[in-house]
């Protein structure tokens, strides 16, 4: 994906709000074709982050920080959130989207002790250790109360088979366990490659010794394991959260305990962060961990670089390699859909100066090889061209398709494979209440971008400098006419297009000219004879 930009020269104010890896930031400690400024501080609370966000361009947080829809709109230049980590439930994503903040995740830096921690919470809780280890701390040599139970042969219940889920999975399998999962992406061929069952998230619960959540936080997984799961699992089934609190329903589990229907429940997250005197603490089958899933030195320096690296990544380029809040393009597909943003952006530039009126529909048609990709960034990059004219900078591919939703623009989507005549082809229309008005461009092999059609006239214009489009009745005399009035005010004229519907119909003129022009020079052209309107337009 492409998105604003700032310039190497400008400063950019890079402030990280939770402790992050030394060695993580490294990164941005040795960049130096931009003017990074990083500030690290830890521990504030929302009304010191306010205090201090007007001028920060980037906020690096954990999981400790919440960026609040308050935080965000107090950041007035603010252009990238990044997570050093997974989980963006701390993150008002609607409200940084809204801005046109773009927020970056580390999805793959701390996959792995994420894994190895569920694991040793499962083994944990299955030999009571840290109570075996309490209790023995405390000079009571007792064998007897902390007889526990063996992971070979048992069910291990996977809920959410992401990333963490899959490789716990593995592990689990290494301890001789079977694997159940559920997880919407989780496929029949998948499960089997992985020697797994693939079940419904009741048939996972019902079977399993073991359950374990790895799904994100999301409204549809809030309160997903509650009483009703309780009540159809296994007696002296065992729980393991290390994902986030409030997957598990933590009233519903601290009954099913207390009940005799779980047997023990090993924690590292928690609905309300810290949580030093939570009510499932006070219970002796519950083992606990401040959220120190993600929190191994490797974890931690990868989470950090990976962030880090698209910061840099950001402002160099316009590119970011783990966007939350936008649909992220495979790196394999970004070189051939690239050079189409621009296009798609030019061309909505263009109708944004022909139209007249606020427009209430678009219709963005993609045909040829463009329509094989996953063209939503292509539309928000063409609906940014479209919005700028009158929002100016606050429109960004973050949130050009929220705003034109805002204020009403119905947006339409096509795609075909078939692109007449042309490899691709972006067609563009949009409708107001009395006018409609289409544009069309491709990307020509080796010669860059083309304007190929202007309403239904076919003609080839490169997208780039200042335009004058001009519409008059297809009569001898009109284009001398036109072009002598220009030389009269100095306007020099680079390329001419002309096209007509009909012989003596309507025609245009697509001109390429070498500067801007003025309200007045426009007037002098229009009121030529036969000439019906005349348009300036910059590219
Ligand atoms: N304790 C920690 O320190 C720690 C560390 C890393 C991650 N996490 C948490 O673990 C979560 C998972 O991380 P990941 O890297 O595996 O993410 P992931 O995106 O790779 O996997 C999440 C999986 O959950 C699935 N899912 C979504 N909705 C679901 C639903 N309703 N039912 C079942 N499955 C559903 C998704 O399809 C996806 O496969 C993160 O979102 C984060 O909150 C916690
Ligand atoms: O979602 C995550 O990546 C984990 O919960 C880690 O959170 P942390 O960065 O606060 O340790």
């Amino acid at each position: 994906m492409v998105t604003k930009t700032a310039t190497a020269t400008n400063l950019i104010n890079v402030f990280i709000a939770d402790p992050l890896s030394e060695d993580g930031i490294f990164p941005l400690r040795q960049e130096t074709e931009l003017n990074l400024n990083v500030v690290i501080e830890t521990g504030l609370t929302a009304e010191q982050l306010i205090e201090k966000i007007e001028d920060v361009h980037v906020l690096l947080v954990r999981s400790q920080t919440k960026v609040t829809r308050e935080i965000i709109a107090a950041a007035k230049n603010l252009k990238l959130i990044g997570r050093a980590g997974v989980g963006v439930d701390n993150i008002d994503l609607t409200a940084a989207t809204e801005h046109g903040v773009i927020v970056v995740n580390a999805p793959d830096g701390n996959t792995n002790s994420a894994a190895e921690h569920t694991i040793a919470m499962m083994t944990s809780l299955a030999r009571h250790i840290p109570q075996a280890y309490n209790a023995l701390k405390n000079g009571v040599w007792d064998r007897k109360s902390y007889v526990g139970v063996e992971l070979k042969n048992k069910t291990l219940g996977v809920v959410g088979f992401g990333r963490i889920g899959t490789e716990v999975a593995y592990r689990a399998k290494g301890q001789r366990m079977n694997v159940i999962a559920y997880d919407p992406f989780l496929t029949e061929d998948r499960a089997k490659e992985l020697g797994i069952t693939k079940g419904t998230v009741d048939e996972v619960v019902q079977a399993a010794d073991f359950i374990t959540v790895h799904t994100p936080l999301l409204p549809e997984t809030r309160n997903l394991i509650n009483k009703d799961k309780f009540a159809i699992m296994k007696d002296d089934v065992r729980i393991i959260n290390c994902a986030r609190g409030g997957i598990i329903d933590e009233n519903d589990l601290y009954d099913a305990i207390v009940e005799g229907k779980v047997a023990g429940a090993a924690l590292d997250v928690f609905v309300e962060e810290p949580a030093t005197n939570h009510k499932l603490l006070t219970l002796p089958q519950v083992i606990a961990t401040p959220h120190l899933g993600a929190s191994t030195i490797e974890a931690q320096e990868s989470v950090a670089v990976d962030v880090s690296n698209d910061i840099i990544k950001f402002f160099k380029t316009g590119t970011v390699t783990n966007p939350v809040n936008m649909p992220s393009i495979p790196k394999e597909l970004l070189a051939q859909v690239e050079p189409f943003f621009e296009l798609a952006e030019k061309l909505g530039k263009f109708l944004s100066q022909v139209t007249t009126e606020p427009i209430k529909e678009i219709n963005i048609s993609y045909a040829g090889e463009v329509a094989n990709y996953d063209v939503r960034p292509l539309t928000s990059n063409n609906l940014k061209g479209l919005l700028q004219k009158n929002h100016g900078e606050h429109v960004n591919d973050v949130n050009a398709r929220y705003l034109s939703e805002r204020i009403g623009i119905k947006i339409n989507e096509h795609k075909t494979t078939t692109a007449k005549g042309f490899t691709n082809l972006i067609t563009v229309e949009v409708k107001t209440e009395n006018e409609v008005h289409t544009v069309a461009g491709t990307l020509l092999n080796g010669l860059g971008a083309r304007i190929v059609k202007v309403e239904n006239y076919v003609v080839d214009v490169i997208p780039q400098g200042h335009l004058l489009y001009i519409k008059n009745i297809d009569k001898p005399g009109a284009i001398g006419r036109v072009a002598t009035k220009l030389a009269e005010k100095d306007i020099n004229i680079a390329t001419m297009q002309v096209g007509r519907d009909q012989v003596g119909g309507t025609a245009i003129m697509m001109l390429t000219i070498d500067n801007g022009v003025t309200e007045e020079d426009l007037n002098y052209v229009a009121q030529l004879e036969n000439i019906d309107e005349v348009k300036a337009i910059t590219l």
